[in-house]
């Protein structure tokens, strides 16, 4: 039966019928139609991307960031661990693979650059109740992911199993605006790790790595030392020379502060980072309120490479030994010979700084050895 005949059959469609006829009327009803399955559409689409950039559903032990449900929540629920005197069997344990998931990340280490962020990462990431990001993501940097959305993000984080603490690491994030804010957006109680480093040594580490890439790379060098840093009129130091500005902690620094409580920002020193590793994880790790799990067996010190490298702690099956070693130093991209520096400009560029060293130690309330 066609509309036309149901139409006229129907006394209650009657009337309706007769408005559909005429034409205006017929064109007017589609047109609202369309208009409002347009409109479905749109608010369809908002709330999809409304979900990915600031609602995602973050691990709710992290809202209560400084009380001590998040540390118990890991204790209870974290992996199991093996007891003492138990296990010996040449075979390694293999990790259960059951309720693993990507989780946002409840702490990021948001630099500085040549801080030491590689090692830092790499060093908790010896922890079993961490899973580390081993890539930098630059998602709160780079305005292109960052439009992705949180569920992109997410899907580059490694999956964990329940109390673990997600971390990753991108130097980047230290020094752009628009980080510390997005981060707090995603979550306000994510915890905060921020290594720094001597500004001047952190100054040449970023030269002598910008000489590495350009031959990398097949380009030129990136000119004298000298010539950069210092300006070429007045003899000043050129406080616009990128290596300068981010070695200028306070102007970075205060903008962290503005949008995170210092409680929930952890400062790591990068020096003796390279010198005391196994110190410097054991503060971060009371600051995640992690279980304490680095031991004087958790580093070595690999003469041939002039640094600390690490004993991965496995499980192994049976009974007897607790654990075996596998040994793991840094890439060589790490931990570079620096290119020599005159001694008249090294003067000139520690004075620069001891300013604005100053002004970091108050804003913090933490000094650091930077003579
Ligand atoms: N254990 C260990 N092994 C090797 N290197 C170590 C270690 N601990 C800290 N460091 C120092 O880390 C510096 C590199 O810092 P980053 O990892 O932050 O660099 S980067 O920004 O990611 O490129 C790197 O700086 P340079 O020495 O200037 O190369 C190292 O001094």
């Amino acid at each position: 039966m066609s509309w036309s005949v149901v139409g006229r059959k129907m006394r209650c469609l009657r009337l309706p019928y007769q408005l559909w006829r005429v034409t205006p009327v017929r064109s007017v009803s589609v047109g609202i139609m369309v208009v409002v399955f347009l409109l479905c559409l749109a608010t369809l689409a908002l709330r999809q991307k409304g979900t990915d950039v600031f609602s995602e559903v973050v691990d709710p032990r992290l809202a209560d960031f400084d009380g001590s449900s998040f540390r118990k929540a890991l204790l209870e629920t974290g992996p199991d661990r093996p007891k003492a005197g138990q296990a010996n069997d040449a075979s390694v344990k293999k990790e259960p693979s059951v309720n693993k998931t990507s989780k946002l990340p409840g702490c990021i280490i948001v630099g500085a650059r040549k801080c030491g962020t590689r090692a830092l990462i790499e060093f908790l990431a010896l922890h079993p109740d961490v899973a580390a990001a081993r890539k930098e993501i630059h998602f709160f940097s780079n305005d292109t992911n960052y439009a992705k959305g949180l569920k992109w993000y997410r899907s580059l984080m490694p999956r964990s199993k329940p109390g673990q603490l997600t971390m990753e690491k991108t130097p980047r994030y230290f020094v752009s605006p628009a980080a510390p804010t997005r981060i707090h957006r995603m979550n306000s109680s994510v915890r905060i790790v921020i290594a720094l480093r001597h500004p001047v040594t952190r100054l040449v580490s970023d030269y002598t790595q910008l000489c590495y890439n350009n031959v990398a790379r097949g380009l030129a060098p990136p000119g004298n030392f000298t010539q950069l840093v210092l300006d070429e009129r007045t003899g000043a130091v050129n406080s616009d020379y990128t290596p300068v500005l981010v070695s200028t902690y306070d102007l970075h620094v205060a903008r962290w502060l503005a949008v995170f409580p210092r409680r929930q920002i952890h400062f790591v020193d990068g020096d003796r980072l390279i010198t005391q590793p196994l110190q410097e994880s054991r503060r971060l790790e009371a600051f995640l309120g992690l279980p304490p799990r680095f031991t004087e067996d958790s580093f070595y010190f690999n003469a041939s490479r002039g640094f600390y490298c690490m004993k991965r702690i496995v499980t192994v099956k049976g009974s007897g030994e607790r654990f075996a070693h596998t040994e793991k130093c840094l890439g060589a991209g790490k931990g570079r010979k620096h290119q020599p520096i005159e001694q008249s400009v090294l003067k000139k560029l520690n004075d620069y700084f001891q300013h604005h060293n100053e002004i970091l130690f108050k804003m913090i309330g933490q000094r650091f050895d930077w003579r």
